[in-house]
């Protein structure tokens, strides 16, 4: 029988009242483990103990948060191959993106460890004589941690590893299809000499246990990384009890190929974009806006390489695109794949389920061409891997096309001319804009984030996660 992996509440190890299988979805037929479900109950039992843990850790020393974070670091990527490997059996994607996710997850506690020791207090002459005014940082508290399944470590861990560093403590909710890696990660996290309570694993569905989180008045803090409609929830909860929230949601992020574009360029980075991580991305090129001066050209080296795209299991060598995610997803997307031909856009590759690879949820490559902006599979966020093709007669259009979406998440161009370059980073309204670059594939020290629909509050990695987990005193002394 599978062992049961339980809970983590207040430095113990805990059973739920129920369990979830996790199973590979390259292979169904692959159990990867037993998962046990929190109840309510525990969920609070674990805002309990993580305000003991609190207390604790934000008197810490800075020395001693330092080489916890590096320690934790320095395990992760160490063990990158081998958690990779468990990643991807999850979550489905292929193994170099499997273990890439680790090793990034390591350098994301070794950025936050560094952070720990760059203090930014100042002391400040007052406005009165006599008086010393002093401006601190100190942890925001007790913090939700929300994330979701298509990164399983790395959206936790760029969210957990600053919560710890800025001296919080916190509550870890991972989504329900890929709790291995929660559970390894805290399984690591747990071996540190964290006062008990700091770090708690929460695991179960986010309709209950996701929930009854963010609706506690007792926390003070959720960072949560996931969809619009939860987003928006997320969102209602916490304002409702003025708790401090930050939402990363989704997108429909657009690839634009200029006149002057390098094709060959182009036809990667759409690869890269639209299709690696089985585009399953909140960064993935969902639009790709072509002007019609390469459209053409464009499309046909495109079609090309995706009959060459490898699409197979996430653990099999050589593989380019893994399984979708689940059953569900997959219906959803073979649901758009009909929606867009009733739309009137024309289906060029793919889109269809891989019926001898029956044992797990493939489906191959998805091209429209002939779609318009306003069509509801350039407007929705899908989550597959599908591209959709929006031909524009200019860069002018190409801009106001990208631009015309509730979302803004990241955007990209494919130019040769420094002119139109310059333009587009002023013109895209997105948080992260890309040159000759694809949509997706973002540095660990340096703000990521967007605006619109796709983000609300205050940024997340590099020095600017230091906003959302701290709050600043202000402290006038008269000697
Ligand atoms: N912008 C980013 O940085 C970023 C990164 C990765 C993924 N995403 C987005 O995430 C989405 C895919 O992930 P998903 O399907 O896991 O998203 P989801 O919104 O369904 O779930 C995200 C998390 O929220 C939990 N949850 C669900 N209902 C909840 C509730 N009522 N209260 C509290 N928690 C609840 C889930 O259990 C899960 O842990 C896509 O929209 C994608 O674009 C965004």
């Amino acid at each position: 029988m599978t062992k049961l992996r339980e809970l983590y509440i207040n430095g113990d190890w805990v059973e739920g009242g129920q369990s979830v299988t996790n199973v590979n979805p390259s292979d169904t037929a692959d159990v990867i483990g037993e998962y046990a479900q929190a109840s309510v109950d525990q969920v609070h039992q674990a805002i309990k103990a993580a305000h003991n843990g609190l207390a604790e850790w934000r008197q810490s020393g800075l020395e001693e948060r330092y080489r916890i974070l590096m320690a934790i670091g320095d395990e992760l990527i160490a063990r990158k191959d081998e958690l990779g490997r468990l990643l991807s059996r999850e979550e489905g994607k292929p193994l170099a993106e499997g273990a890439g996710e680790i090793y990034r997850s390591g350098q994301f506690f070794h950025y936050y460890a560094a952070e720990v020791l760059r203090q930014i207090d100042e002391r400040v002459d007052s406005t009165r004589p006599g008086i010393e005014v002093e401006t601190y940082r100190e942890p925001v508290g007790v913090v939700g941690v929300i994330s979701p399944w298509n990164f399983p470590m790395a959206t936790a861990v760029w969210k957990i590893a600053p919560a710890l560093a800025f001296g919080n403590a916190v509550i870890f909710k991972p989504a329900n299809l890929v709790p291995a890696s929660a559970w390894a990660l805290t399984e690591i996290i747990s071996r540190q000499p964290l006062p008990a309570g700091t770090f708690n694993l929460i695991m179960g569905s986010g309709s209950s246990i996701g929930d009854a989180l963010i609706s506690s008045e007792q926390i003070n803090a959720v960072s949560f990384t996931g969809s619009l409609e939860v987003g928006r929830r997320v969102a209602a909860a916490t304002a409702g009890n003025l708790v401090k929230c930050q939402l990363e949601m989704g997108s429909k992020n657009a690839l634009i190929v200029a006149d002057d574009a390098d094709l060959d360029l182009a036809v990667e980075a759409a690869f890269a974009g639209a299709y690696s991580g089985t585009g399953q991305k909140c960064t993935a090129s969902s639009r790709l806006i072509v002007t019609d001066a390469v459209h053409d050209a464009f499309v046909d080296k495109l079609l090309k390489r995706l009959a060459s795209a490898v699409v197979g299991g996430a653990l099999d060598e050589g593989v380019q695109i893994g399984p979708v995610v689940d059953q569900r997803q997959l219906e959803s997307n073979l649901e758009w794949i009909e929606r867009g031909k009733q739309e009137g856009a024309r289906l060029i590759f793919g889109g269809k389920r891989i019926q001898d690879r029956s044992e797990g949820y493939f489906m191959s490559p998805a091209l429209f061409v002939d779609t318009r902006n306003d069509m509801s599979i350039n407007r929705e966020e899908m989550f597959g891997p599908i591209a959709c093709v929006i031909r524009v007669r200019d860069y002018e259009e190409a801009i106001t096309t990208l631009n015309d979406t509730h979302f803004g998440l990241t955007a990209g161009i494919i130019t040769n001319s420094l002119k139109i370059a310059s333009d587009f980073k002023k013109r895209a309204e997105t948080g992260c804009v890309m040159v000759n670059l694809a949509t997706a594939g973002t540095d660990y020290h340096v703000p990521f984030g967007g605006r619109k629909h796709s983000s609300f509050g205050p940024r997340e990695q590099g020095r600017y996660a230091r906003e959302f987990y701290t709050v600043v005193k202000t402290c006038y002394v008269k000697p």
